[in-house]
């Protein structure tokens, strides 16, 4: 398993710890009694059911959302604190651009708002693409704005990169471009990225980390490489369509029957009987039947925990 107790050597912290977050609006709780720690330099994949409570999350870690209860730190230091907002870039589904700009100007607005800007990297990402400078922003397509969204985002040179489901408009050409240009520029900065998406196939790519919210709770937060060997999938033979008593010993996310046969994803707490077929799951397969199962018990692996009682560890 792989070493989540201690943050990235380079950042000496971590880039996200939650203490009993939580925001509540009128119609009820949107996040609650969330603690979690992202080491810093990792690609972390934000994933759960529709109104899990992503955004919600996301809105809290760049100050657009106020919390009810705790309270989150960027890199050691509370999120209201003045020295964070410069650490840390957000790009949302809706990216907010000026559309009489042109590309051009937008970059140099870019340059004029951050007092580290990346001119370089900037242009890098915006060229690639093949964007013209002289464009106006309104005549862009929409995989040309997104790419000169990440151009503003990176530019900015953050620590701490939150990205919404920001390639849900991208055809699967430019999200493929735009994954590859990400994990590059991710990877040659050591920046850490918390991205939200219901691409499970491009979150098992890209991502290290997971953080896998329902109903507003934590259901799973860790590494990739240790919450997934965590789990099993076992299918064997059900009499009279009951479950088999061995179940009991097991954490069960998720049981379907098939004929005779039941199939199940499992946290084994033990040897499990020799008549069950046992399956190594893929993420994928780990995150659809959390997805199904929201009242799951919640697991993090050993550094991703934040003072949770009452969770299992990976
Ligand atoms: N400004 C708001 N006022 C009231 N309720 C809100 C507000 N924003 C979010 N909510 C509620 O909080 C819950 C979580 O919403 P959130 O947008 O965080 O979910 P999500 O996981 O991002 O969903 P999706 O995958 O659909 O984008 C939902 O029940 C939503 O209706």
């Amino acid at each position: 398993m792989a070493d989540t107790s201690t943050p990235n050597a380079t950042s000496g912290t971590w880039a996200l710890e939650a203490r009993d977050l939580g925001k509540r609006y009128r119609r009820g709780w949107a996040l609650r009694d969330c603690s979690f720690r992202i080491p810093a330099g990792r690609i972390c994949g934000l994933v759960g059911p529709n109104g899990a409570g992503k955004s919600t999350l996301l809105g809290l870690a760049t100050r657009q959302v106020r919390p009810s209860t705790g309270g989150l730190q960027v890199f050691g230091v509370p999120v209201d604190d003045p020295g964070v907002l410069p650490k840390i870039a957000f790009l949302g589904q809706d990216k907010p651009l000026f559309k009489r700009f042109t590309v051009a100007e937008t970059l140099r607005m870019g340059a004029e708002l951050n007092p580290d800007w990346d001119a370089a990297a900037a242009h890098r990402i915006v060229r690639s693409g093949n964007v013209p400078m002289d464009a106006r922003v309104g005549t862009l397509s929409g995989g040309q704005r997104t790419r000169l969204a990440f151009a503003l985002a990176f530019g900015k040179r953050p620590e701490l990169l939150l990205l919404d489901e920001p390639m849900a408009d991208l055809d699967p050409l430019a999200r493929d471009e735009m994954s590859t240009l990400l994990m590059a520029e991710a990877v040659e900065r050591g920046t850490t990225v918390v991205m939200s998406s219901h691409m499970l196939t491009e979150l098992e790519d890209m991502c290290d980390y997971l953080l896998v919210v329902a109903e507003g709770r934590i259901r799973m937060a860790g590494d990739a490489d240790a919450l997934v060997p965590a789990h099993s999938l076992v299918t064997g033979v059900s009499h009279d369509g009951a479950l088999p008593p061995e179940l009991d010993h097991h954490t069960v996310i998720e049981v379907r029957f098939l004929g005779r046969q039941f199939h199940a994803m499992i946290r084994p707490k033990g040897p499990l009987p020799a008549d069950w077929e046992i399956a190594e799951p893929s993420l994928e397969e780990v995150l659809l039947s959390h997805l199904r199962s929201p009242d799951a018990p919640s697991l993090y692996t050993q550094g991703a925990r934040v003072d949770a009682e009452g969770t299992q560890a990976a």
